[in-house]
């Protein structure tokens, strides 16, 4: 049976980043996509111009009216904006119980725009994070949510990955995109074992939208495979193509999106 898989996020006019990555990405991994959308972003390969928060009650509106009907297989979470949208996802997942949920804690987009007011970060991390099966920080994500100066070594990324656990994430991908170097490195702790994932690195400036992606890769397969691990590997080898691929694509004049190749038929 083909998983049904929701992204609640907000919106890419450009079909980088956002919703639009992840119905993409969620086809390309052969699941069938649904949206919940928690914020109108006027944005593209350039930056954002401006952002239209959803009211939180509009938010549980969608959630109610698309899990009172269709069975969920699993979640991806992305950019929530403020706190009364937190809340409304939180008040959710606790009366549905979604089977697998992975968060990707938005907060900054590539180019610098917040996404995420800056006192919901504490709602985040205490309401919302508890609650998911996987959490996929980047690395200035990761020092916000622990309050502490952000790591700039691969090194220390299972020792960031293990504190990041400990405020209740059962498993933890820390993501080095940020990192320079020969490699792309992330970190994945959980279940008591921690594994370095490691992919060349692509010379590319298409690189808008990777997080969200990886995220919404992983949310499609983890239902179609046996555990967190298997689903995470996977999609990391999805994106590094979709990467490697985006060179076929001519959109926009900043950071370009990555090209969601379908590798299932
Ligand atoms: N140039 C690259 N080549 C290969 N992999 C990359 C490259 N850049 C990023 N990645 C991978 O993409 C994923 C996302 O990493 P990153 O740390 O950039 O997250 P992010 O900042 O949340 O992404 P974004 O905000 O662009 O959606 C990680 O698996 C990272 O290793
Ligand atoms: C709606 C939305 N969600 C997430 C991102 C992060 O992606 P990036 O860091 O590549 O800009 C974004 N730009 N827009």
């Amino acid at each position: 049976m083909i998983p049904n898989v929701l992204s609640v996020a907000g919106t890419d006019p450009s079909g980088g980043a956002g919703i639009q990555a992840d119905l993409k990405a969620f086809s390309a991994n052969g699941a069938y996509g649904m949206s919940v959308i928690t914020a109108l972003v006027a944005q593209t390969t350039t930056g954002v111009t401006a952002v239209r928060e959803v009211a939180p009650e509009f938010v549980t509106a969608q959630l109610d009216t698309l899990l009172d009907d269709v069975r969920v297989d699993a979640v991806k979470i992305g950019m929530l904006a403020n706190a009364g949208i937190i809340r409304a996802v939180v008040a959710a997942i606790d009366r549905y119980a979604p089977r697998h949920v992975v968060l990707d804690p938005v907060m900054v987009a590539k180019s610098g725009d917040r996404l995420l007011a800056p006192e919901a970060v504490a709602v985040l991390r205490d309401e919302l994070l508890p609650r998911v099966d996987l959490i996929t920080p980047n690395l200035p994500e990761a020092a916000d949510l622990l309050g502490e100066p952000e790591t700039t070594s691969a090194d220390d990324m299972p020792a960031v990955a293990e504190r990041l656990a400990a405020l209740g994430a059962k498993q933890v991908l820390l993501k080095g995109g940020h990192l320079d170097g020969e490699s792309s490195v992330d970190v994945l702790h959980g279940g008591g074992a921690t594994e370095f994932l490691t992919s060349p690195r692509v010379a590319t400036t298409n690189d808008h939208g990777t997080g969200c992606t990886l995220s919404a890769a992983i949310a499609a397969l983890r239902p179609q495979r046996p555990d967190w691990p298997s689903a995470v590997r996977e999609a990391k080898q999805y994106l590094t193509t979709a990467l490697r691929e985006s060179h076929r694509l001519d959109v926009g004049h900043g950071h370009g999106p990555v090209h969601h190749f379908h590798q299932w038929w």
